[in-house]
């Protein structure tokens, strides 16, 4: 028998076909005939022109194919694009009569560099594998808060500060919006805005931290006259950033030496407290709009003097009334202003915030494996057909997890992290807040997204809880909004926002397979709309007003002065800051009472927490001074101890004045049990009229009124009160001073020297008792 003769294989370095650059090589993308006419042409890449004979049927193209998005397993995803194909690893061998054209597939930076995208270009960025469904790389960048992979179709806008890109639909911005925009600055980058200010100030950032260090070592009593030369630019700047210090010295100022009409002269001595940068000892109060003035104070080791010229919020110039040269320029009070106005007052007892729960994860289009039976069924495709072998070479029944029900488990996108505020001990204040003022939790963790169905799949990891700790005694609110709860208690917590609920996964699955991937399971991906399915809800944002109110049994209340702190340090641990100048104290000070010993324990005991409050002065409920933002701190105390300064001028009167603001601020406040400590009875003034003096006040008061002034007072902490959202004022009772209970007691003592302490601790605990008994149900 003839033997036939296998034509000569020969390999080709170019072939040309018809039309405009025909000249096609090896390495050259082509797109080629579709069987079917009205589908789109399968884009390749040549690999190897071989030739049998001269004749162009003779021709044939060994090619590699890429998958467009549609034909890979799992289906096109949202960040595919619409010009994106995947280099298979499918060869294949192809006549040159099914070659249409040359085509362009770039790599994706190229692409999306391109001026104008023609039809035949395209843009590759994965490696398919087309047995198992898997890209290289399986893993790529992803941009945005939603966390997707970049998708060149979509338009993104960059934030000019941190660089990160976003789509303008996760900023809440439409298209056309995002595209006016000259600027764009993300969420994160403008609440950071605030430090990056005062970091940009970094040339003067030095002297600043030198007048801080000055003030944390005061306090000082500045000489007159003498003057430390700061450069304008810093004295502007502290003008913008150092507002509580400025405004704290200048009301210390107005207070300690000017009265109506007068003005502050450099010629008056000043007193710096060491803790006024950072506390919140300007709350409350207003320097004259514009008022600049000059401030003089040693350095820290007492050699040189400085002055600083300040501005209070100045939005105009003016001269510093009578102030050696401190006025400051109009254009440099400018920016100062600027700046002042958006710095927010440090209270250390209220805050706002704003708490994000983290977003659900998403879910996934999950592909059927290749080893699944049905895949049996596919339609025999002349491209597939070379790779069919491989693929259905498993018949192996895979088994899933499966709900109760029998259908496939598919998993879920993991759960947002929920944001919880808790009541903590460690905490003391809510100055922090005022730092940092938004808190996110992190999101749930994405099904993987170019997965392929497995029984080993699991949930996207669940978002941590974010738990932020705060002070016990804060009230936790919504902002205008309704009291979510009150963490009275160490380790009471509310939930404050809920993190959304992750996305679900689907099956895709084609047509022809449908019907059996739907016995599987119910989550058949059906159409686009489906996508919401597979994203995660967005997670819960609140804003928060914190309120903190000091938890306290016994509130001790005064004038500056009267030696308040000197009596909480003489009768408990607790070591506050004392000194013979007013407004030493600027935060309540706790200190707990130890019990009596002579009681025993339980419900009698007279353990208590005691608060000794900045000074009140008159006025101080129309937000003089410090007190008003102090009186809230009362709410919560059963029994009130007033210290008056009975070496004062007219202590009587000290008395008088402290009662009436407690009971302008809140009549209820003097309903409560009361003890009245004259203190500083070991100076002979005071001792002389001691007698006298507590006649005077143990008449101011109605008789027998007392009895039920307990149950009307504030035995719990919060019942009979305003329980506004705020701490509203309660304007005028009709009832005067005469009209509320007596003391229960008033005691000479000199906290100081330690005369009279146990009298006035028996006095204290025996009102304590009072209330204990009142809270006690009728036999
Ligand atoms: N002689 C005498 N001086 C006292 C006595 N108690 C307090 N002082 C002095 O009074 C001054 C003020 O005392 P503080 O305890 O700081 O007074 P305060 O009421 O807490 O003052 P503010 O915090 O400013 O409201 C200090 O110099 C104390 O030494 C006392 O019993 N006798
Ligand atoms: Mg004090």
């Amino acid at each position: 028998m003839a033997k036939t003769r296998q034509p000569q294989r020969r390999l080709l370095e170019s072939f040309t076909i018809k039309g405009p650059d025909g000249v096609i090589k090896p390495g050259d993308s082509v797109l080629m005939k579709a069987p079917d006419s009205s589908k789109q042409p399968y884009v390749a890449r040549v690999e190897e022109i071989e030739a049998t004979g001269p004749q162009a049927s003779q021709v044939k193209f060994r090619v590699r194919w890429y998958y467009r998005p549609e034909e890979s397993i799992g289906g096109r995803r949202p960040f595919h694009g619409s010009k994106e194909v995947f280099l298979s690893d499918h060869y294949d061998l192809q006549s040159a009569d099914t070659i249409e054209g040359k085509c362009y597939v770039h790599n994706c930076r190229d692409y999306t560099k391109l001026r104008s995208v023609g039809t035949e270009d395209y843009f590759c960025r994965f490696d398919y594998k087309s047995a198992t469904g898997s890209f290289v790389p399986d893993r790529i960048a992803v941009f945005c808060k939603c966390e997707m992979p970049y998708n060149p179709d979509d338009f993104m806008i960059q934030c000019e500060d941190c660089s990160d890109w976003f789509h303008p639909s996760c900023v809440r911005m439409t298209i056309k919006e995002a595209k006016k925009l000259e600027h764009f600055y993300c969420e994160s980058c403008v609440a950071e805005n605030g430090k990056r200010l005062q970091k940009s100030h970094g040339a003067t950032e030095q002297s600043e931290e030198k007048i801080e260090n000055h003030a944390r070592h005061g306090p000082y009593l500045a000489q007159p006259g003498q003057a430390y030369g700061l450069t304008p630019s810093v004295h502007v700047l502290v003008a913008a950033t150092r507002y509580a210090y400025a405004s704290a010295a200048y009301r210390l100022l107005h207070r300690a030496h000017c009265r109506a009409g007068e003005s502050v002269t450099p010629a008056m001595p000043l007193l710096l407290h060491p803790r006024f940068p950072s506390s919140h000892a300007a709350c409350g109060h207003r320097a004259v709009h514009g008022d600049a003035w000059a401030l003089h104070f040693p350095d820290l080791h007492g050699r040189r003097q400085r002055r600083i010229n300040v501005a209070c919020r100045a939005t105009r110039a003016r001269e510093a009334p009578g102030s050696t040269g401190a006025a400051v320029p109009p254009q440099q009070t400018a920016p100062a202003a600027a700046a002042l106005a958006k710095e927010a007052h440090k209270y250390f007892d209220h805050a706002v915030v704003t708490v994000r729960a983290g977003d659900g994860g998403h879910g996934a289009v999950l592909a059927m494996p290749a080893s699944s039976p049905s895949t049996a069924d596919a339609p025999k495709s002349p491209r597939r057909r070379s790779d069919r072998g491989r693929r259905s070479g498993g018949s192996k029944k895979v088994s899933y997890k499966r709900n109760y029900d029998g259908s496939v488990a598919l998993p879920m996108g993991g759960h947002g992290g929920d944001v919880v505020v808790y009541a903590h001990e460690a905490e003391e204040t809510l100055l922090r807040f005022h730092e940092k003022a938004r808190y996110c939790a992190k999101r749930g963790g994405n099904v993987g997204a170019t997965g392929t169905l497995s029984s080993r799949m699991h949930n996207g990891f669940a978002g941590e809880t974010l738990r932020i700790p705060v002070p016990v005694g804060t009230v936790v609110k919504r902002k205008k909004g309704a009291v979510l709860a009150d963490l009275a208690h160490p380790g009471d917590e509310v939930v404050v926002a809920r993190g959304g609920q992750g996305g679900i996964s689907l099956i895709d699955v084609p047509e022809y397979r449908r019907r059996k991937a739907m016995a599987l399971s119910p989550n058949i991906m059906r159409d686009a709309s489906d996508k919401v399915l597979i994203h995660g809800q967005p997670g819960e944002e609140v804003s928060l007003e914190l309120i903190l109110r000091v938890v306290a049994d016994v509130g001790l209340v005064g004038l500056p002065n009267a030696g308040k702190s000197t009596l909480l340090s003489a009768i408990t641990l607790a070591r506050p800051d004392i000194a013979d100048y007013p407004f030493t104290t600027l935060m309540p000070n706790l200190g707990r009472l130890g019990g009596d010993p002579t009681l025993g324990a339980l419900q009698f005991s007279s353990e208590a927490t005691l608060a000794d409050l900045p000074g009140l002065i008159e006025g101080a409920h129309l937000g003089k001074g410090l007190g008003r933002n102090f009186l809230r701190h009362l709410r919560r105390t059963r029994v009130i101890v007033h210290v008056v300064d009975a070496a004062a001028d007219d202590p009587v009167d000290d008395y008088k004045i402290v009662r009436e603001e407690l009971r302008m601020y809140n009549p209820q406040y003097l309903e409560r049990p009361y003890v009245v400590v004259l203190n500083k009875i070991d100076l002979p003034k005071a001792q002389d009229r001691l007698s006298s003096l507590a006649f005077e006040i143990s008449s101011i008061g109605c008789e027998g009124c007392d009895d039920n002034n307990t149950s009307k007072g504030n035995l719990n902490g919060n019942t009979g009160e305003h329980n506004t959202s705020s701490e509203t004022k309660v304007e005028g009772g009709e009832k005067e001073l005469g009209d509320y209970p007596r003391p229960q007691a008033v005691v000479g003592a000199s906290v100081l020297k330690h005369i009279g302490i146990d009298e006035m601790l028996k006095e204290i605990r025996a009102a304590l008792r009072k209330c204990f008994d009142h809270r006690l149900p009728e036999p």
